[in-house]
């Protein structure tokens, strides 16, 4: 479980970008935790701190129950527990073909060279890009590389994976694989947090909500009670998720996701 208690924090010392926050995420066995929050409302610094990039002014952050240490080797340990996939995919490049950028972690956590070989080609393969291996990355499309970020950090195989904005940049396609693959990882025993400003894919994706503004939490919650709040995203420059509002406006039951939606609604009885 990862804990923040009273995490603040601030680039300088004018404003805080987060404010006192306390929570448990994956707690309560949530495998997919949406953070939402409009432009600027601070998911990144979050996530920054999550991952022990960025430390927080005061307060801390606890990694199953223990203190997370900010020395070389604490960090190293941290890395191994929860791995980020960032935005903008050029941000964690570090190599110019793609199974030497795959293999970088690996190489930095001292794994024997067949290992790391066999480890790479397997989350190449998983994510449907071992054709690219050899390819360089600078002219590989935004999507490909995406795809490349998230396997650097897949290789890892750490227990959590925080995905910022896991679906810019990403078409249809993209995005339904985006979601295959989040199952995916899921079903492989390991934990996501995501945040993304498209709300019917975290609708559809994540099992528990926060939703963050002016640097605190402002709701939490399962779907079924976070997007009920209209208001609350409206004022946070959040819309509604498709499914939700079809459940509002015309009364049709609150559909899971699309599947649910076609396969159960009473349309086909
Ligand atoms: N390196 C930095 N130095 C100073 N201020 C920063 C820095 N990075 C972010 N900020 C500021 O911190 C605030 C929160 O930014 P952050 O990127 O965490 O928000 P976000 O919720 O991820 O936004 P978005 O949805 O636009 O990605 C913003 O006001 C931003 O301008």
């Amino acid at each position: 479980m990862i804990e923040l208690k009273h995490l603040s924090f601030s680039y300088d010392d004018k404003r805080k970008i987060l404010d006192d926050v306390s929570l448990k995420l994956g707690g309560d066995g949530h495998k997919v935790i949406g953070i939402m929050g409009q432009n600027g409302a601070g998911k990144s610094t979050l996530f920054l701190n999550l991952v022990g990039e960025l430390r927080p002014t005061s307060g801390e952050v606890l990694i199953d129950g223990k203190k997370v240490e900010y020395t070389k080797k604490g960090l190293r340990d941290l890395r191994r527990k929860i791995g980020i996939v960032f935005q903008n995919s050029d941000q964690q490049i570090f190599y110019s073909i793609v199974k030497d950028d795959v293999a970088f972690a690996l190489h930095n956590l001292k794994l024997p060279a067949n290992e790391i070989h066999q480890r790479v080609e397997r989350v190449l393969d998983e994510l449907n890009i071992l054709n690219l291996k050899d390819r360089p990355i600078q002219y590989l499309s935004g999507g490909q590389k995406k795809r490349v970020a998230i396997a650097g950090i897949m290789v890892i195989g750490s227990e959590w994976i925080l995905l910022d904005e896991p679906t810019s940049g990403l078409d249809p396609d993209g995005r339904i694989r985006m979601k295959k693959l989040i199952k995916k990882l899921v079903a492989n025993g390991q934990k996501i947090i995501l945040s993304s400003h498209d709300m019917d894919f975290m609708y559809e994706t994540c099992d528990y909500f926060y939703l963050l503004g002016k640097g605190k939490i402002l709701n939490e919650g399962t779907k079924q009670s976070v997007f009920n709040d209209e208001k609350l995203l409206e004022e946070n420059n959040l819309t509604q998720p498709w499914l939700v509002k079809i459940h509002q406006k015309l009364g049709l039951p609150l559909y899971a996701d699309e599947q649910d939606l076609f396969e159960n609604n009473s349309l086909n009885s």
